[in-house]
């Protein structure tokens, strides 16, 4: 059974570049049909933000990677989002798409899509503009520490949201209801947390790097949630299509949940 410690290890092999060309470009970032992927992780997302339950001074994302589609429907709720990640790799990418550097990637096919999922008649561009106000800082993180960003927090966050890192990141399932341990430490009672992850999934491809995943079922991620004091507001499954099984990883499909950190007496 790997350890922490080399789960950490493999991941200093982990290239954004080719795990942005594996999961969000051509043919999985399809907008065709709200039957694919990208457009059912939005539309999770949308529509959970759209309900205006889950708002507040701050948002974290935890383990952003070097991705910002998690956080497109969450910038009119919070005064400040926080992004993060394990890798430095990850936050240079992050930081160069904040700052607009040429070359960062080409995130406008899923803002034009976000806009239309929320149907308000925002341009994209100023979803786009929102989005960097927004992220005030971009920190680094590893959910397996009890303080999983150190001394960097001063209060918890109103919200937490996590899209395919507890499981991409623990070596087994104890590891990943430890870290969920750990993270919810971040969150304040009473506040909500969207994940989006991998179900049955042992391993994705990222350049060199192979990465393992711990393959959690459905009763697996309600359990560890439950476990650690929260109540399931929503839960949602998507079965991978064999059209997207493209080599890059053995995902069967991925769950959505929203769920709330209960009040404690
Ligand atoms: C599968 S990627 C997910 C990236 C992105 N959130 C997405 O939706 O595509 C897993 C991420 O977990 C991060 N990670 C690995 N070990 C971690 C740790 N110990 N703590 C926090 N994040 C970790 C990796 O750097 C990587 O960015």
């Amino acid at each position: 059974m790997s350890s922490l410690a080399a789960v950490g290890e493999n991941y200093q092999k982990f290239n954004p570049r080719a795990y942005l060309q594996n999961n969000y470009m051509p043919p999985r970032a399809d907008f065709s049909s709200d039957d694919f992927v990208v457009p059912w992780k939005l539309r999770c997302l949308a529509e959970a933000f759209g309900t205006g339950e889950i708002h507040g001074q701050t948002l974290i994302d935890i383990g952003s990677g070097p991705t910002i589609y998690q956080l497109l429907s969450s910038p009119d709720h919070f005064e400040e989002i926080i992004m993060t990640d394990f890798l430095e790799v990850n936050r240079d990418v992050l930081r160069g798409w904040l700052q607009a550097e040429p070359g960062s990637f080409d995130w406008s096919p899923y803002i034009k899509h976000a806009c239309t999922l929320e149907g308000k008649g925002e341009h994209w561009k100023d979803k786009e503009r929102k989005l960097r106000d927004k992220v005030k800082r971009v920190l680094p993180i590893d959910i397996h520490q009890l303080k999983p960003l150190g001394s960097a927090l001063t209060e918890p966050a109103d919200a937490l949201i996590s899209t395919f890192c507890l499981e991409a990141a623990s070596p087994n399932y104890e590891s990943f209801q430890k870290a969920l341990e750990n993270v919810t430490t971040l969150l304040k009672l009473g506040g909500h947390f969207l994940m989006i992850g991998a179900l049955e999934e042992s391993f994705y491809l990222a350049g060199e790097a192979k990465l393992l995943v711990v393959p959690v079922t459905e009763e697996d991620v309600k359990g560890a949630f439950t476990r650690c004091g929260y109540k399931i507001q929503d839960f949602r499954t998507y079965v991978m299509p064999s059209s997207l099984k493209i080599g890059v990883d053995d995902v069967r499909g991925i769950f959505f949940v929203h769920a709330q950190k209960k009040m404690q007496t």
